[in-house]
């Protein structure tokens, strides 16, 4: 299967690549342009991008497009309530793969925060995300086989909140399935604004996946409630 064989929802847009590595280039030369297109209109600009094990190559290709990056600022869809020297925060991956060559100019919003309880971290990275520039100017998802996105995992406690269109908070709580547990995530409600909002996903797993959750409630896999315009989705086999 490939995703042109997907019925996707209309105005969804697709874009097959080859492998990983033409694909992380491809992404990072359509973020660039709209992050470019970004700065022309605005004095400040927000990229918001997702962790996990695929967007490395991503990553360390948008770090060498040259943009006027001191005016970027970056921060993450979801991070794992590790330190960020802990080999799973996301906030490390970042620093190591996409803060650096012309991307080192960058700003950094992490959403990691030591506190006495995940709560409370979200609530401190809630208060952080304050001074994002909002309406997020691009955001790069990725999705996980059981249709979670971001942090948003099916059976979290706080899921229906966190999907809530209305949710005023911009970081919740999150549990995962896997190791480790504790998340944070951005809510439906700020990502969701985004105004290019691209899914990076690889294999026919991941296709699979998608094809489920059209048939499914966003409750049931969170990427449901991001399948429409303006997503564009990277994939490939
Ligand atoms: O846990 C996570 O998983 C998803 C997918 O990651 P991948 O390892 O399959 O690339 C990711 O989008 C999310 O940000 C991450 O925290």
């Amino acid at each position: 299967m490939a995703i042109s064989d997907l019925a996707l929802p209309a105005g969804v847009v697709s874009h097959e690549l080859q492998d990983a590595q033409h694909l992380a280039v491809a992404l990072a030369e359509r973020v660039a342009r709209a992050l470019e297109a970004a700065l022309a209109e605005k004095a400040s600009v927000s990229l918001v991008v997702s962790g996990g094990r695929s967007p490395i190559a991503f990553f360390e290709a948008l770090s060498q497009h040259s943009l006027d990056w001191a005016r970027v600022q970056v921060s993450l869809a979801d991070e794992r309530w590790v330190d960020t020297s802990h080999p799973d925060s996301n906030e490390g991956l970042v620093r190591r793969h996409l803060l650096c060559n012309a991307a080192a100019q960058a700003q950094f919003i992490g959403l990691y925060k030591p506190a006495e309880t995940l709560a409370q971290a979200a609530k401190l990275a809630s208060e952080a995300l304050a001074s994002l520039a909002s309406p997020i100017d691009v955001l790069v998802l990725g999705m996980g086989n059981d249709g979670h996105t971001a942090s948003l995992f099916p059976g979290s406690p706080l899921l229906s909140q966190a999907l809530s269109a209305a949710e005023a908070t911009r970081c919740l709580p999150m549990r995962a399935p896997v190791e480790p547990h504790e998340r944070l995530s951005m809510t439906y409600s700020l990502l969701s604004a985004a105004s290019v909002q691209c899914l990076a996903i690889q294999g026919a797993a991941k296709l699979d996946t998608l094809q489920q959750a059209m048939r499914l409630e966003p409750s049931q896999m969170p990427i449901r409630a991001f399948m429409h315009p303006p997503l564009e989705i990277y994939w490939c086999p």
